[in-house]
């Protein structure tokens, strides 16, 4: 079903080309409109309730997903049926993946297949689950399908798959395979916002640095946008360096092993589930200085300010909160640019900051309102005129 947990057979191939070729950097260019559209919706809508910071992450980063798989317009409110749908389906395929209850039949106590079902709370909550999740995912798909079916052009990732996997006549797979981008798009982006937040509370000094190369580059009159790209090397430096020191898939994705393996002297079996330990790749201080507990954006970056991001094995990320090889994570270039234009709109018109307590002292890290003020009193104006120029965009959102 959900394939990132998928064995690499012949299905994945045709899923991981579909993916491909709806997300490699060259298309997720095309997306960078749907992009600058949630960032200046999260730039219109935070400064009404900073507090909610994490509701606004989560409801850019699924309105983007939904967009980008599934064709929608941008959804304006963060307690969107959509938004929640997909926190709910998160939750559970974390709860399913973590070593634990749903693992009992599969791996360790085989025999427990044979108990009957009004026994088993796990079998009976994953099936209800599952059923009820292929109903929603099949009618998206099922949306999408009825476009297609009338001759309208669509160019979304579902629109791109049901083609390609309509010769293998499997529709219920596209559901569960666009399904999977979704899933992977949302929850992941917004989390890693959320570090963002954390970085720049307990490192303050790197959150002037980006606002220094920001007002050199874009300056008070105008939004940032992926034009400035090649001219923001520092906010490119902490994409990297935030999926460095607060990745949120730490432990990667699980993987069973499809034959016999040797590490170190030990002998690992076929079907063994295997994690890599990301968290602990990411602190070699060999790799990343003595500092690598710390959050410093200026270990990407030469002495002459460029972007060096060189590490082996890496892909050019510099780190491997994207997995390995050919499981790599498919969305990495739209993850990239999503981050990039979230962190330069909202460095740009916010100072980020903890909420100082009674005592007259910070409260670090948690709880604290993270949003103290506007960088500039013409914020809101800049918004407004964009959004009116961005008109068509914001018609017809869900
Ligand atoms: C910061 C955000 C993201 C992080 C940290 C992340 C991380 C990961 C990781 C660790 C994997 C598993 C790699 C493995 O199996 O070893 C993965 C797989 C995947 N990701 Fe992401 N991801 C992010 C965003 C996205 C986005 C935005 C999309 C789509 C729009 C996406 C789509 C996928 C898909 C389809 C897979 C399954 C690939 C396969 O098994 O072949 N991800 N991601």
């Amino acid at each position: 079903m959900h394939w990132a947990f998928r064995q690499a057979d012949s299905l994945w191939r045709s899923q991981r080309r579909g993916a491909h070729d709806a997300l490699n950097s060259k298309t997720a260019k095309e997306y960078f409109r749907y992009q600058e559209t949630e960032s200046i919706i999260m730039l219109d809508q935070m400064p009404t309730t900073p507090e909610n910071f994490i509701d606004h992450f989560q409801r850019a980063s699924t309105s983007l997903t939904l967009s980008i798989v599934y064709g929608w317009p941008p959804i304006l409110d963060s307690a969107h049926p959509s938004v929640l749908h997909i926190d709910r389906f998160s939750r559970q395929l974390l709860v399913a993946a973590a070593p634990g209850p749903f693992w009992v039949e599969l791996e360790y106590f085989k025999w427990m297949k044979y108990l009957p079902r009004w026994m088993c709370a796990w079998r009976r909550n994953a099936e209800n689950a599952f059923s009820h999740d292929s109903m929603i995912l099949e009618g998206l798909c099922g949306d999408v399908q009825k476009q297609i079916d009338a001759g309208d052009e669509t160019k979304c990732v579902a629109g791109k798959l049901l083609k390609v996997l309509e010769h293998a006549g499997n529709t219920f797979e596209a559901a569960w395979n666009c399904a999977s981008i979704y899933e992977a798009g949302a929850e992941t982006t917004s989390g890693q916002l959320a570090w963002f937040t954390q970085a720049m509370i307990l490192y303050p000094e790197t959150q002037r640095i980006a606002q220094v190369e920001l007002d050199c580059i874009v300056g008070p009159d105008r939004l940032p946008s992926f034009d400035d790209y090649n001219n923001l090397p520092y906010i490119r430096a902490i994409v990297k360096e935030i999926l460095r020191w607060r990745g949120v898939v730490s432990l990667g994705v699980p993987h069973k092993l499809s034959q016999d393996d040797h590490y170190e002297g030990y002998l690992l079996p076929k079907d063994t589930v295997c994690f890599v330990n990301i968290w602990s790749l990411h602190r070699n201080t060999v790799v990343y200085g003595h500092d690598s507990e710390h959050f410093n954006p200026g270990r990407f970056l030469d002495v002459d300010g460029k972007l060096d991001s060189s590490i082996p094995d890496t892909r050019d990320e510099g780190h491997f909160s994207y997995g390995f090889r050919k499981r790599i994570c498919a969305g990495r270039h739209v993850a990239n640019n999503s981050l990039f234009i979230h962190i330069a709109f909202l460095l740009w018109a916010f100072n980020i900051s903890p909420e100082i307590n009674a005592h007259g002292s910070p409260n670090l890290p948690d709880p604290f309102q993270c949003i103290e003020g506007l960088t500039t009193a013409d914020v809101a104006d800049i918004v407004a005129q964009v959004k009116a120029g961005h008109g068509s965009l914001f018609d017809g959102q869900r």
